[in-house]
């Protein structure tokens, strides 16, 4: 089961800047990339050794006043039912409103582990100020600044020791998973690759609830399917349609091995997408971008291309991903969809033999070392990659603390062009030998 902290809460108590708190930290401990997007609503986070996923639930822009709560408290709802555990923030200043005390009965329904989070408790003499909300029966509670920081982390040792083991059914075959914003083609697409098959398989039931695992196999291609299409939850408010089927995108994608990001061709890629990018990136994922609904897009011999390139300027610094231009409709290269599924899910289990990585490396290396720094020389001895569900390098050599960002790009794109890795983040490491 994936990880999935949901930050619940009123307007203006603090959740975005607990969300940034908590995402940052591990952008500077394990991000490799900079220049990465922030994502807004929803990102990958680490706490000693447990990494998670962390969803803010605010910003919402809502016309009246009713509807807005209205909204927060669907919210909640969605968040029960989908995350692990729920960080119920509240406001040390203002103390407990009447939407607070709607939530904190919404939330005593919940099965789910619940924290109590007061935010604001900028110094130790608001804490006694804190103990009000004891008010709401829901146990514990935990006094934080955002802020500053002080109070998380004593918070995340105990919100992470709620979270289950992820626990993976493995049967040795591929794992697809189409994910995508609602109304893009992704049951279309499933539908079209099953064809008359879909009604008669029998879903195997996934590890939750979550997902439902369909055993494709047919014209010569065998793979499973995480199919999150057909589960759909009626919300009465828009962007809780999202909400909900992000939750569920974060599970499907945590399943998978590769992940088949679909698009609307007359939409593009969107921001929500870049941050599902991210998201798959993150977990290491193998990715194919669908930009879906060709035939609708008015074109001549060079649209493609352009699309293509506007896409790439937008995913940088990955960019190495395929991209394939499909209509479900008119059934145009939905079999090129699932192939290019398969070969990024070889890329992403290739072994490169230690001899012929450093056959290649080394050369190019020498050519162009690392910039010396300090007046002192980094010499790189060997390379291996390491035995890991996707591909990750360690580079020997005598100051690795001294190799900089920019070099590991180099590497990282030599790596790519001497050795297929499409559609495949890659990890590099620097040891010191
Ligand atoms: N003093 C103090 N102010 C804080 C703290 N955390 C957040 N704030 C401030 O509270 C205000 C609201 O913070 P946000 O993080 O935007 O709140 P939110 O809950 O995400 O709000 P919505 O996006 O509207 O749902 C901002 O002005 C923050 O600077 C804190 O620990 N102490
Ligand atoms: N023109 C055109 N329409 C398409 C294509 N693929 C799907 N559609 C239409 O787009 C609409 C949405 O398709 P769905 O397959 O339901 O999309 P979905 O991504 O599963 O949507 P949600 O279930 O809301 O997430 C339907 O009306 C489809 O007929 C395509 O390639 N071209």
């Amino acid at each position: 089961m994936a990880n999935i902290i949901a930050i619940v809460g009123r307007p203006n108590v603090g959740k975005s800047t607990l969300f940034n708190r908590l995402t940052e930290s591990r952008k500077a401990i394990v991000d490799d990339f900079s220049g990465v997007t922030r994502d807004r609503h929803y990102g990958v986070a680490e706490w000693t050794d447990k990494q998670f996923t962390v969803i803010d639930t605010g910003g919402y822009v809502a016309n009246s006043e009713d509807v807005f709560e209205a909204a927060i408290r669907e919210q909640v709802v969605i968040a029960i039912e989908e995350a692990s555990v729920i960080l119920f923030m509240v406001d040390v200043i203002t103390g407990i409103t009447d939407l607070d005390d709607e939530i904190a009965q919404i939330l005593r329904r919940s099965k789910k582990p619940v924290f109590i989070v007061v935010n604001k408790v900028d110094n130790t003499s608001l804490e006694n100020d804190a103990a009000v909300f004891y008010g709401f029966g829901l146990g514990e509670i935990y006094s934080i600044s955002s802020m500053t920081g002080s109070g998380t982390g004593d918070l995340l040792d105990e919100v992470i020791s709620h979270f289950e083991d992820v626990v993976i059914e493995d049967n040795g075959l591929p794992k697809l998973t189409i994910v995508g914003r609602p109304n893009v083609g992704k049951s279309s697409l499933i539908n079209a690759l099953m064809g008359q098959e879909r009604n008669i398989v029998t879903p195997i039931a996934g590890t939750t609830r979550d997902s439902i695992h369909i055993h494709y196999n047919q014209f010569g291609h065998e793979f499973m399917f995480i199919d999150t299409a057909g589960l759909r939850k009626k919300t009465k408010v828009k962007e809780n349609i999202e909400f909900y089927s992000v939750m569920r995108t974060i599970k499907a994608l945590e399943e998978a091995d590769v992940v088949i990001l679909m698009l609307d061709a007359m939409e593009g890629l969107e921001s929500q997408d870049v941050n599902i990018f991210h998201l798959a990136e993150k977990n290491k994922k193998g990715i194919v971008i669908l930009v879906n609904k060709w035939d609708l897009v008015e074109k001549d011999n060079k649209t493609m291309k352009a699309f293509e390139e506007q896409i790439r300027q937008k995913l940088q610094p990955f960019t190495d991903v395929p991209i394939v231009f499909t209509s479900v409709i008119s059934k145009q290269r939905i079999f090129k969809a699932v192939e290019t599924a398969l070969e990024v899910y070889k890329n992403r289990g290739k072994k490169i033999p230690t001899s012929k990585l450093n056959d290649v490396m080394l050369p190019i290396i020498e050519n162009y070392p690392p910039p010396a720094l300090k007046g002192k020389y980094i010499k790189v001895k060997y390379v291996t990659q390491i035995n890991a569900t996707s591909p990750m390098f360690a580079f020997f050599c005598n100051l690795p603390q001294y190799i900089k960002e920019p070099y590991k790009r180099f590497i990282e794109n030599k790596l790519r062009e001497n050795f297929d890795f499409n559609g495949v983040p890659i990890q590099i490491y620097f040891r010191q030998k």
